[in-house]
């Protein structure tokens, strides 16, 4: 299966609601700092309205709850790859994307035959506060010929500007929070993006 060229981050299945009939096929739910009966339930509304629109929906963190609900992808940082069951994920056959920032952290994932792989953050993020400032262009090149054939994204700070640079220096994807959700139209800027990236 191939993943879309366009990821969009979402914090709330509101967003999903709102973005996936304009044409999202890949979409990943971002939940931080919820109760887990709330994050159940965002889960579950996601799941369904992925399958409604024929979206692939990607959970970030909450492994557990992905396999209880069904769901099709994880996503998991470095951090989070320490306590989670891969052999679990796997036997329930999720798919895994996985997070990577430097030399050891790529080496390390490798090791687990991720489905895709992020490099962050190309470029500075406002979204959260991070060890790194930007790893820029070259450093996606180099990413992209250590990984072959497993799908790279791109993620931190992406724009609908910077898209044609970063697919150029070799990512396969690329991810976007910050230039869709703070956009005083959404909507027109998630559009901007799947002709900008289809
Ligand atoms: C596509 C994508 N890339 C990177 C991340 C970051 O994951 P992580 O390092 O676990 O940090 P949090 O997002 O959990 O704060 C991501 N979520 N998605
Ligand atoms: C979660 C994450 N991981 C690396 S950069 C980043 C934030 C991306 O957000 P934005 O697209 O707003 O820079
Ligand atoms: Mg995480």
């Amino acid at each position: 299966m191939t993943l879309d060229r366009f990821y969009p981050i979402f914090d709330h299945s509101d967003w999903l609601r709102r973005m996936l009939p304009l044409g999202v096929r890949l979409v990943q739910l971002r939940i931080k700092d919820q109760p887990s009966g709330t994050v159940r339930a965002q889960i579950e509304v996601s799941r369904d309205l992925c399958r409604k629109h024929g979206a692939v929906l990607v959970v970030n963190d909450h492994w557990q709850e992905a396999i209880a609900l069904g769901c099709d992808w994880v996503h998991l940082g470095q951090e989070d790859l320490d306590s989670a069951d891969l052999a679990a994920i796997r036997k329930a056959g999720l798919k895994l994307g996985v997070s990577t920032h430097d030399d050891d952290e790529l080496e390390r994932v490798m090791g687990m035959a991720p489905d895709y792989v992020a490099l962050g953050p190309v470029y500075p993020t406002i979204l959260k506060k991070m060890k790194w400032h930007q790893q820029g262009l070259p450093r996606v090149t180099d990413w992209k010929a250590r990984i072959g054939a497993t799908p790279l994204v791109a993620i931190g700070g992406m724009s609908v500007e910077r898209a044609s640079g970063v697919f150029g220096a070799g990512a396969d994807i690329v991810s976007a929070v910050t230039d869709i959700t703070l956009n005083a139209d959404p909507e027109a800027r998630v559009r901007q993006w799947i002709g900008a990236t289809r």
